[in-house]
């Protein structure tokens, strides 16, 4: 293309909250409308662009000549370490310090010859100071809100709870499970949802608590937004998404993103554009090909989870007593003192070697699509739901943090794919939930359910599907405005 008609193309700036879970998507939406037209500016923090170099090479991030990528510093002191930064922390200070980067990054690229002006900026919802600039320049910006719509849901009811003196709690008295399990307000026609369901920066008797007001902020300036996008799909979450479009700016629902992406995105050079921060151990697929269909579990807990050493070891041995062949990603930075390899117990090692494989990070979308996993034990982040929802894997739910309850929640009461472990873990209930899902007459039941909503999420982004439609009017109706 000559560089005439390239300075013609809207250009996007994409900028995600510097965090695993957000990159992911965001990195898809950007190849989405890349292939739709845009030129891409794709914005990571030095950290991440320097983890992201460590893991797949310097090539990874050279980008395309209309595919860009560029930094700005998240604000934290510098640091060489090959782990999620701590999420108040980045919370707080991407809030207070990345706005001038930002400003200037923009009016570098639009003083840069040959590059077409930045025409509009789609930025997580978490990263919200970037409407300020997208208001100074008159262009339309999109907030990406990277969780479930009904997560999304839970952190709008902040506001409110914060108003009637619900959250932060009163004192310690009302961090007791009794408590936690009132019913709230949250959605017409959706009455089952307790405290603890709500996003778990709720459970504070802090008023200064960093969480809580970064989403009171992250909230009001949503309503400032050009619109909103979900990685989520219309039916799958109809009840919370009608509850919330009366009240929102435009909301576009395009999810399954991952699948949408692999559909239509055919370009080599975007292909090779990936977002991994760890190195992935392709190997474990060749492993998962000798095990016979549908029975493995795969254990994996996200970016950010940590646990005991404790928790690690029930974990261990509810798998080893299952008997069940698994894949468990055990992440360098998964284990609260750090101690990566001294926790799991030798005997653990040798009694499940024929069946059991640990590795550090693996290729999830390859391998929740993998014909011999029969079963997720996952910490409910959205982008693991929705990925093994797109599989058509059950689930077995140990929520950790954020919005992870209520998608836990939702999995286990509404879309009947998932059963939830105790936040006590004991390996007791690990072997019999592990049991169930893979060979219970529940695990049956929701392996059929699963399916079902496998189905529904290819017919959402196959042509004419919701959200297949949804990104031509995203890109039409918000961003080429
Ligand atoms: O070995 C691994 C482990 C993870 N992943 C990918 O990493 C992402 C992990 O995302 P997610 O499952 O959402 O977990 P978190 O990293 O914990 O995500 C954060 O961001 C999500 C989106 O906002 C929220 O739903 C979560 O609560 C929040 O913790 C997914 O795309 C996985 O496919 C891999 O590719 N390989």
């Amino acid at each position: 293309m000559g560089s005439n008609t390239e300075a013609k193309k809207p250009h996007a700036v994409c900028i995600p909250f510097p965090a695993q879970g957000h990159i992911n998507p965001m990195i898809k939406l950007a190849k989405l409308l890349h292939h739709k037209g845009f030129h891409i500016t794709f914005v990571n923090t030095e950290y991440n662009h320097k983890r992201l170099i460590n893991s797949r090479g310097p090539d990874s991030v050279k980008g395309l000549p209309d595919f860009q990528f560029k930094t700005i510093p998240d604000g934290l002191p510098p640091s060489d370490a090959n782990a999620t930064q701590d999420i108040p922390s980045l919370c707080d200070s991407t809030s207070k310090t990345c706005l001038v980067p930002f400003r200037e990054l923009i009016t570098n690229l639009n003083n840069t010859a040959n590059l077409p002006s930045v025409s509009c900026i789609v930025s997580d919802g978490s990263m919200s100071f970037t409407v300020k600039v997208a208001q100074e320049l008159g262009i339309p910006e999109a907030l990406f809100w990277t969780p479930s719509a009904c997560g999304f849901m839970a952190y709008l009811q902040f506001p409110h709870l914060v108003q009637s003196c619900v959250i932060p709690f009163k004192d310690e008295s009302y961090l007791t499970d009794e408590y936690l399990e009132t019913v709230v307000h949250f959605a017409d026609e959706i009455k089952d949802i307790r405290l603890r369901d709500l996003p778990s920066f709720i459970r504070t008797t802090d008023n200064n608590d960093i969480m809580i007001n970064f989403f009171l902020v992250e909230i009001e300036r949503t309503f400032k937004a050009s619109a909103v996008i979900l990685n989520t799909f219309d039916e799958f979450e109809i009840e919370v998404l009608n509850e919330m479009k009366s009240k929102l700016p435009p909301i576009y629902t395009i999810g399954p993103l991952h699948l949408i992406v692999n559909d239509q995105v055919v370009d080599n050079g975007l292909k090779s554009i990936e977002s991994n921060l760890w190195k992935d151990e392709r190997e474990c697929l060749e492993w998962l090909d000798s095990k016979v269909a549908n029975s493995v579990v795969y254990i994996n807990f996200g970016s950010i989870t940590v646990m005991t050493p404790e928790q690690m070891i029930e974990f261990a041995w509810g798998l080893a007593n299952s008997n069940c062949n698994f894949l468990w990603v055990k992440r360098p930075d998964l284990i609260v003192s750090g101690d990566h390899s001294a926790v799991l117990p030798a005997e653990f090692i040798a009694q499940t070697k024929e069946r059991g494989l640990l590795v550090r990070w693996c290729p999830q979308e390859q391998v929740l699509n993998h014909p011999s996993i029969g079963g997720f034990l996952t910490h409910s982040g959205w982008n693991s739901t929705i990925e093994s929802v797109s599989s058509g894997v059950p689930m077995l739910c140990w929520p950790f943090f954020a919005e992870q309850q209520m998608n836990c929640r939702f999995a286990c009461t509404h879309w009947g794919i998932g059963m939830e472990i105790d936040s006590n873990v004991k390996r007791d209930e690990v072997e019999n939930l592990v049991r169930e899902l893979m060979e219970g007459e529940k695990g049956q039941k929701m392996k059929m359910k699963a399916m079902e909503w496998k189905k529904k999420a290819i017919e959402a982004t196959a042509p004419g599907g919701s959200s297949y439609v949804n990104i031509d009017k995203l890109i039409n109706d918000c961003l080429l405005k």
